[in-house]
């Protein structure tokens, strides 16, 4: 096989691409397919960073995993089940790729290419800001169903993941989810980002003077009254004390209902909910996970549950939801079912409730392999290395949707639409990037202050600057804030592979310098050493200003990697970053990549 790819690159470039090492980072659905692209493509030296380990769940498509390998890491087995047929290096990483002390910037710096292979924003994100540091190219991906895409990204020549605005998650008011569901999700979203989250978990993020979505204020004091009785069960749920457990059931399901009938305003125009009177607490459990069961065996598999999840409590101290763990998974489909029947909707098979609450579209094999063969092929124009398709400008790449995805056209199954420059509205490709170096000894003697001062000084910044730690999102200081500025670097926790945006804040002025993040290198020896770097005078662009045509959103991709494309046929949709939805103030974030609860 390698002397077809050479005869296909040519002696030189098949050459070059013996000598490259690349980065894969994640080996799950699409990071399998592309391990074996890579493989059999011949690349010199692959390394492969993934924290998983392997589930029953994803021996459906992730083809290099058996049932054997369950529990044992994504990376190592990967490259295990494929070394008897590599010709590369293969390194495995089982860690966090987000991971500063494993994976700190100059760690990234020995790879030609870069393969996300992800299925998180948070982590996309992470990759794409080290790919602008090190000016390193980046093959994007991901898949969702039947839907993919691949963006390769050029720093400072193509768009990045973060031009385009992607996706929030679908969010629902406090006081549906509280006290009114009216779909199954309703009683599904209260059952684990709530109930589970209230008793096992560390609490929802509901809090009193959160705004609920409801002006009522005998169903505000109500849905307050609730969230403190049930920090109340927790105690009992941490005791592990299992006699409880008839208690934790008639709250839920009998009196917390009967409080809410009590508010007759709230069932003027719906259908009343009726508690859960007259069910034997405990009995036989089905174990079908396919079929609906019977409001008792709802109610048996809901104690057993929560015995086992109490069990868990005295050593684990908190649990968190997750769909693979059946515990979890049991206790938050019976209470969503349990509720569910209380307000007359319908019921639905722990299996259909491992789908919605695990936020799944079903991962489809084939349309990994279509998207990480279509990386594959990408990563060679990228670096250069086909002989009969060389790319002269980093524009004349492509992006790459499936039609299902990208509706940008009925009459193909692919659609590759050219890439855009970079979006100047951009916050993460429209700024300024550099190391600063520093020794560790030094980090406890130059003082916040000391830093800004040289910052000004030798990108002449103006007195007016504010400085964030951007790991944290803590600002440090601010024309207005310099409680920090006495202490040192050390005192207020910026360490290795903390990035620090400075950012000019003059007011009324036309032009403004540019805004620079710098990553915080430390190592054992020398001072404060500040990169090389021209940071221009850049114009202060109106807000309602839009960018020329090139720099408009043409994707978005949900946290799954789903991407959502407008209806026009053959021409992508073209909307200005300006129309972005802000996010709001009264969102409550309950869970990354999940329900949103707002008013
Ligand atoms: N920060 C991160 N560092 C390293 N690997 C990551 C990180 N975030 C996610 N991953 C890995 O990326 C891979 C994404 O693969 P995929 O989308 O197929 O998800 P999965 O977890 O294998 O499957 P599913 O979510 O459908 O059960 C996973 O193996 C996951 O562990
Ligand atoms: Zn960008």
């Amino acid at each position: 096989m390698d002397s077809r790819t050479e005869k296909l690159l040519g002696a030189d470039n098949y050459q070059k691409l013996r000598e490259s090492r690349v980065l894969l980072v994640g080996a799950g659905g699409i990071g399998c397919e592309l391990l074996k692209n890579l493989v059999l493509m011949g690349f010199g030296e692959i390394h492969v960073v993934d924290l998983d380990t392997i589930d029953l769940s994803n021996l459906n498509r992730q083809f290099l995993f058996r049932k054997r390998d369950i529990k044992q890491s994504k990376a190592t087995t990967a490259i295990k089940a494929i070394e008897h047929v590599s010709n590369s290096k293969l390194v495995a990483h089982r860690a966090n790729i987000m991971d500063v002390e494993l994976f700190p910037l100059s760690w990234f710096h020995q790879f030609a290419v870069i393969f996300n292979a992800l299925d998180n924003l948070e982590a996309r994100r992470y990759v794409n800001q080290m790919a602008q540091f090190l000016q390193k190219p980046l093959l994007e991906s991901g898949t969702a169903g039947f839907d993919g895409y691949i963006q390769p990204i050029i720093p400072g020549s193509t768009e990045c993941f973060d031009c385009t605005t992607k996706e929030t998650p679908k969010t629902f008011p406090v006081c549906t989810i509280r006290s009114t569901p009216s779909q199954p999700i309703h009683c599904i979203v209260w059952a684990k980002n709530f109930l589970f989250a209230q008793l096992f978990a560390s609490g929802s993020s509901t809090t009193s003077d959160e705004d609920l979505g409801t002006e009522n204020p005998e169903e505000i004091k109500r849905i307050q009254q609730e969230t403190n009785e049930l920090h109340e069960l927790q105690d009992y749920a941490k005791a592990g004390d299992e006699s409880k457990i008839v208690d934790i059931f008639r709250k839920i399901f009998v009196q917390d209902i009967e409080k809410l009938l009590a508010i007759e305003d709230l069932w003027k125009t719906r259908q009343k909910p009726s508690p859960l009177y007259d069910i034997e607490i405990g009995g036989p459990v089905c174990k079908d996970l396919n079929v609906v069961w019977s409001i008792q065996e709802q109610t048996n598999a809901f104690v057993e549950a929560t015995k086992r999840l109490m069990r868990r409590m005295t050593d684990e101290k908190q649990i968190e939801f997750d769909k693979d763990d059946q515990d979890t998974l049991e206790f938050v489909s019976t209470a969503a079912n349990m509720r569910a029947h209380i307000f007359n909707l319908p019921q639905k098979s722990v299996f259909d409730i491992k789908q919605i609450a695990g936020n799944i579209i079903p991962a489809i094999a084939t349309t990994n392999a279509i998207i990480a063969g279509l990386s594959a092929l990408a990563s060679l124009r990228v670096l250069s290395l086909i002989k009969n398709s060389a790319t002269a400008k980093p524009l004349e790449l492509n992006m790459a949707f499936t039609a299902m995805a990208s509706k940008i056209s009925s009459h193909r199954y692919l659609s590759n639409p050219q890439l855009a420059s970079p979006n100047p509205k951009c916050p993460v490709c429209s700024i300024k990037r550099g190391v600063i170096n520093i020794s560790n000894n030094e980090l406890k003697n130059i003082r916040l202050s000391h830093l800004m001062e040289a910052v000004r000084e030798k990108y002449s910044y103006p007195g007016e600057i504010s400085v964030l730690d951007k790991s944290t999102q803590r600002l440090l200081a601010d024309f207005d804030f310099e409680d920090l500025c006495g202490k040192t670097l050390f005192e207020i926790n910026i360490k290795n592979g903390t990035i620090l945006l400075v950012a000019d804040e003059r007011c009324d002025e036309t032009e403004l310098r540019c805004p620079t993040e710098f990553y915080i290198a430390c190592g054992t020896e020398g001072g404060l050493e500040l990169p090389d770097i021209e940071v221009p005078l850049v114009e202060v662009l109106a807000p309602s200003e839009t960018p020329d045509d090139d720099h408009e959103v043409q994707q978005s991709v949900t946290a799954e990697g789903a991407i959502i494309l407008d209806e026009e046929e053959e021409n992508p949709r073209k909307r200005p970053l300006d129309e972005a939805p802000e996010p709001t103030s009264k969102v409550a974030k309950i869970d990354e990549g999940e329900v949103l609860l707002l008013d």
